[in-house]
């Protein structure tokens, strides 16, 4: 490993118009601005729910016309990114020395740089900070020290004042990203699995006990045709200890790469790769402590999610795994939620899991949020998967049959 990462600090959205994007953060999904930092070529907002903060960023609409701008300086801590599509891509986190993890991925030759160690300061402190390019699309990192700052956010932004951080909370107790999942080309997840592992250290997490280690976990049947390969980053301080899990210590954010099998047709995965033009973050999943209510108030503010067929509720055992689980299969069955159990053999316990997706955030069929709630299971459930791709999959056909027709009918002279 080159670099030892401290914990995630914020993940970047790059769209045409950040004030619509903040608008759908805040008013369907509860989030809270809470810094700014707008200036004649810039416009980016912090935006948080528990620790869980997105920074939207404007992109330009065309290539910055003076090449030699110095990077980051309009669109800081984001690389000045032109991109045709609105899109997630950068992922930002914490290290303890910016110039040393720098030197070591630079002395390894493991990545491109786009911003080389630079500093930033105001009356809160500094930071420092660099941009280097992922091997997935255009997705960046940014690494960050700001031990050395005291501001609400970082340098250059200023705090924007909102109600209470806690205010909704309990109607909406999202609490973290619990994980980022990229869509990714065929055949490319063995080298995007390597290098996280040189460069960060991350750990193959295995979705299934059986799952082979160069596989990952597959899916090639009925329709479903998906790869999934997921990591897992250890938190680490630079003296090299690992600091083991603890219940007051935030959990981490697991990485999964997506890579669709040509055996079933077309599908999610090459949506996304058509329509974003390339590989990238498909999805996040936000942890909620309360999925239930959660959805019920997204769903109250506008939020769309997709379901699974309706018969999966009245599926043999399915009602009945439910109410085991403590929960209505109405109201799961209402906003679409999924539930998985994972009977633990060793301690005969029963874990859950229950996720539901959004439906995309952007103009494009790109970007969608999941929320999940987990009761002591740690992975993805093969059933919620299957569910969950199914529910996505019903759409996309379904949206890509109408833009056929339309075209059709365009194309037809009358
Ligand atoms: O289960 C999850 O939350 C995943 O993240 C797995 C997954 C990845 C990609 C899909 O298009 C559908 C499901
Ligand atoms: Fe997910």
């Amino acid at each position: 490993m080159a670099a030892y990462l401290s914990r995630l600090h914020h993940i970047s959205l790059h769209v045409s118009n950040v004030d619509k994007a903040a608008h759908e953060l805040v008013s369907r999904f509860q989030f809270n601005v809470f810094a700014a930092r707008l200036t004649d070529r810039a416009k980016q907002l912090a935006l948080r729910r528990g620790s869980a903060v997105f920074l939207v960023n404007e992109r330009p609409s065309e290539a910055p016309r003076r090449l030699k701008e110095p990077q980051g300086l309009s669109c800081l801590y984001a690389a000045h990114a032109h991109y045709p599509v609105d899109t997630v891509s950068n992922v930002c986190f914490e290290v303890e020395d910016v110039q040393r993890a720098s030197a070591a991925l630079r002395e390894r030759g493991l990545c491109e740089f786009l911003q080389p160690p630079a500093e930033v300061s105001d009356d809160s402190g500094r930071v420092t900070f660099s941009i280097i390019r992922s091997p997935v699309g255009n997705v960046c990192h940014t690494l960050i020290d700001r031990s050395r700052y005291q501001g609400p956010f970082l340098p250059g932004f200023h705090q924007v004042r909102t109600d209470s951080e806690t205010a909704g909370r309990s109607q909406c107790p999202i609490t973290h990203f619990d994980h980022i999942t990229y869509a990714c080309p065929r055949s490319s997840t063995a080298l995007i699995a390597r290098w996280y592992r040189d460069c960060f250290g991350f750990r193959r997490f295995f979705i299934d006990r059986n799952e082979d280690v160069d596989e990952g976990y597959v899916l090639n049947h009925n329709g479903i045709g998906l790869r999934l390969t997921a990591m897992e980053y250890w938190k680490c301080s630079e003296s090299g200890i690992t600091l083991p899990f603890k219940d007051e210590q935030e959990p981490d954010c697991k990485f999964v790469i997506a890579e669709s099998l040509p055996q079933q047709g077309r599908n999610q995965v090459d949506t996304f790769l058509d329509q974003h033009r390339g590989a990238g973050i498909q999805h996040i999943g936000l942890y909620t402590e309360d999925i239930v209510r959660t959805a019920r108030t997204l769903s109250l503010s506008g939020v769309q999610f997709f379901s699974p067929p309706p018969a999966y509720y009245t599926e043999v055992g399915k009602q009945d795994e439910i109410v085991a689980a403590g929960h209505d299969p109405h109201a799961l069955s209402r906003y679409g939620i999924l539930l998985d159990t994972d009977l633990h053999t060793d301690t005969d316990s029963q874990r859950y899991l229950l996720q539901v997706f959004t439906k995309p955030i952007f103009g494009e069929d790109t970007f969608f949020l999941e929320l999940i709630e987990r009761r002591g299971a740690t992975g993805f459930g093969e059933g919620n998967i299957r569910a969950l791709w199914r529910s996505v999959q019903a759409y996309m056909e379904n949206a890509e049959r109408h833009e056929t027709e339309r075209e059709n009918k365009q194309s037809t002279p009358s």
